[in-house]
């Protein structure tokens, strides 16, 4: 989809990989809704976009996307804002195996409130415009990290959960696409629980394993995942596709053959894009 003049909704904006995404929507045109819990790093971010690209282009949302009531109004107040939703990122993540309930509410339950919001206002059969809606995993949503179980499963519910709705959407013709990114290590604050005493707790025998991954697959920079996701935004078509980055290499991933595919008789495997939509 093209991004100038769009207008876009990415939660967890205000620091890391979320402000990397609003920045580069708004560099390519689009106006942006800042979702975050953190009011006062929000509302320096919002000042300092303000000063780059004029402050009718971007609106702060202090928003918990833990609670229904914030993440619903949220959506309602740029509704109201900006008159529409074009592209929805979910992007609000936190890594926390001691408090494992939170980090399945922040980073799946969330997730799926969110994007049920997305459908609610994007689909055509509600008079929206259709849309896009790109969810942020990890390359954790694709194989195991040990030192972190919980946020393992929280990105492959992402994963799944966006891959089998992409399809429904598809055949519910509502005009919303959905895709996933799945960076490896990016340098942002997430990163600072690394092998810390209180993060490691059951797993500190595995001291050191998370350093040992990282340098094998490297750590990428905030820009290289921006780059990615624009990418994601701007490709039509795709529906469904997951697209992975690591410091070498940016890849869509391929799934096993799909039992929809087997059902419709599609020869090939669950190739990402293989959908026209
Ligand atoms: N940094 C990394 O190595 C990787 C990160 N990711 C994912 O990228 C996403 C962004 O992470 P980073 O930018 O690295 O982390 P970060 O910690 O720098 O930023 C996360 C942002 O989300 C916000 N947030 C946290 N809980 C929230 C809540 N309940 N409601 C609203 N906002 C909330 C924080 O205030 C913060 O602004 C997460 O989903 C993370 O799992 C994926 C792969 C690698
Ligand atoms: C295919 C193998 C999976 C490899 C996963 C690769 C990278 C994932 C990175 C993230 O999503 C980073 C986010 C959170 C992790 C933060 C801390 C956990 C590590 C703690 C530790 O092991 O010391």
């Amino acid at each position: 989809m093209a991004v100038n003049g769009k207008i876009a909704l990415v939660t967890g904006a205000a620091q890391g990989l979320g402000r990397g995404f609003c920045e580069i929507l708004l560099k390519n045109g689009a106006k942006v809704a800042l979702l975050d819990v953190n009011k006062e790093v929000g509302n320096d971010l919002k000042a300092s976009l303000d000063k780059e690209f004029g402050p009718d282009h971007t609106l702060f949302l202090t928003c918990d996307v833990t609670s229904e009531d914030q993440l619903s109004d949220a959506y309602q107040k740029t509704l109201e804002k900006f008159g529409k939703i074009d592209i929805v990122c979910n992007n609000a993540g936190i890594a926390n195996e001691r408090d494992w309930e939170k980090a399945v509410a922040v980073n799946l339950v969330a997730v799926v409130r969110s994007t049920y919001l997305a459908l609610q206002h994007m689909k055509k059969q509600n008079g929206g415009q259709g849309g896009l809606i790109v969810n942020i995993a990890s390359m954790a949503g694709l194989g195991p990290l040990l030192t972190s179980p919980v946020y393992t499963a929280t990105k492959h519910g992402v994963v799944g959960f966006s891959r089998a709705l992409a399809e429904a959407s598809e055949a519910c013709d509502f005009g919303v696409r959905l895709k996933v990114l799945c960076p490896t290590f990016v340098r942002t604050a997430i990163i600072s629980t690394l092998s810390s005493e209180e993060y490691m707790g059951l797993f500190s025998c595995l001291h050191g394993f998370t350093e040992q991954m990282i340098g094998m697959f490297g750590m990428l920079e905030v820009p290289q995942v921006a780059e990615a996701f624009l990418q994601l935004v701007v490709e039509e078509g795709k529906n469904g596709s997951v697209l992975m980055v690591t410091p070498e290499i940016t890849s869509y991933v391929e799934f096993p053959k799909s039992p929809t595919d087997v059902l419709s008789g599609n020869p090939s495997p669950s190739a990402p894009g293989s959908s026209p939509q």
